[in-house]
């Protein structure tokens, strides 16, 4: 039996910089991973098969082509060999909530699958198989820092992001992404200019608080509650940015570190989900 996390995608600024002519957008962000994460166990078996459990599971009963199982198909194409294996997603992440929780668990499938397979394959190749399947699936193969551009695949170093604590909260709505997208106004906005590295929490909230997300007002016309969301995190005493991830409609709250982010999460109304805590593979 193997496990693979598959953790949250957190956007900490979203530049919608222009339109391909096939309809996607084409996007500057910064993509951090963690604190929650989904779960997936993989073992042997002699065809392909996915059961869900966790809170977020009985979501996904409905989803006829769960992207772990496209992930897997795809991948066994790509090698060349049956898809067999017997999955098990621990769904913790609310489902179409802007925070990846589809393309974590591809990704994670595609890791795991790789090694149940001994398929020896790099990041790059399995980023490459992923991309076809959603635009944010590449980021989450690695599940590290990274800048994403083009329409999420072109991903670059991003800078040194130092120590700090993420609060994630979702009010309990779900979000299409191509309904965020479309009830976008306006133009685009440039790429934002980053430096190598914050050298704090502090000085990352300052530079991160001149960008934007350009899905949040969209998404706050579509879904108002984001905008109680954003006001209840910015109250909370520690919060040095709060910002909606993706297209919503999860917010996050920056904070000096781990613990900060875990003490505001007490203070939010209990109906909420949240979870608070540092990066995924990363100093808090
Ligand atoms: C907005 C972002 C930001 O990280 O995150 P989420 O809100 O999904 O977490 C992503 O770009 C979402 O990626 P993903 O959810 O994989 O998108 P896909 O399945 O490829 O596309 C769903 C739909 O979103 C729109 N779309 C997506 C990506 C993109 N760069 N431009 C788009 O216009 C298109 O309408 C597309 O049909
Ligand atoms: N394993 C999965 N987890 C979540 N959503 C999935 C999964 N497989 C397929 N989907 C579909 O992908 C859509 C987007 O899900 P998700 O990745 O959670 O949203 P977002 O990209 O907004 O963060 C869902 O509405 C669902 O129909």
């Amino acid at each position: 039996m193997l496990r693979e996390a598959a953790p949250a995608k957190v956007n900490l600024y979203l530049h919608v910089t222009g339109r391909r002519a096939d309809g996607y957008h084409l996007l500057d962000s910064l993509a951090v991973f963690g604190p929650a994460a989904d779960g997936l166990a993989l073992a042997p078996a002699d065809d392909l098969s996915l059961t869900l459990e966790g809170p977020f599971g009985a979501a996904l009963d409905a989803e006829l082509d769960n992207l772990v199982l496209r992930a897997a198909r795809a991948l066994a194409e790509a090698a060349g060999m049956p898809a067999r294996a017997a999955l098990r997603l621990d769904k913790r992440l609310p489902v179409a909530s802007g925070i990846g929780g589809g393309s974590a668990d591809a990704a994670a499938a595609l890791r795991g699958l790789g090694r149940l397979w001994g398929l020896g394959l790099g990041e790059a190749r399995l980023a490459a198989i992923a991309a076809p399947l959603g635009a944010d699936i590449p980021v989450c193969v690695a599940s590290r820092p990274a800048r994403m551009q083009g329409v999420g695949e072109v991903l670059s170093a991003a800078p040194a992001i130092p120590g700090c604590g993420l609060l994630l909260v979702n009010p309990g709505v779900a979000l299409a992404t191509p309904a965020v997208f479309k009830a976008r106004a306006g133009g685009f906005t440039p790429p934002a200019a980053l430096p190598a590295a914050w050298p704090d929490a502090a000085a990352m909230a300052a530079c991160l608080a001149s960008l934007r997300n350009d899905l949040e007002a969209p998404a706050i016309a579509l879904c108002p509650m984001v905008a109680e969301v954003l006001a209840a995190l910015r109250a909370l005493p520690g919060c040095l940015l709060a910002r909606m991830s993706g297209s919503g409609a999860t917010c996050f709250g920056l904070f000096a570190d781990a613990a900060a982010a875990r003490a505001a999460a007490m203070r939010l109304p209990g109906e909420w989900w949240r979870d608070a805590g540092g990066l995924y593979g990363g100093a808090t």
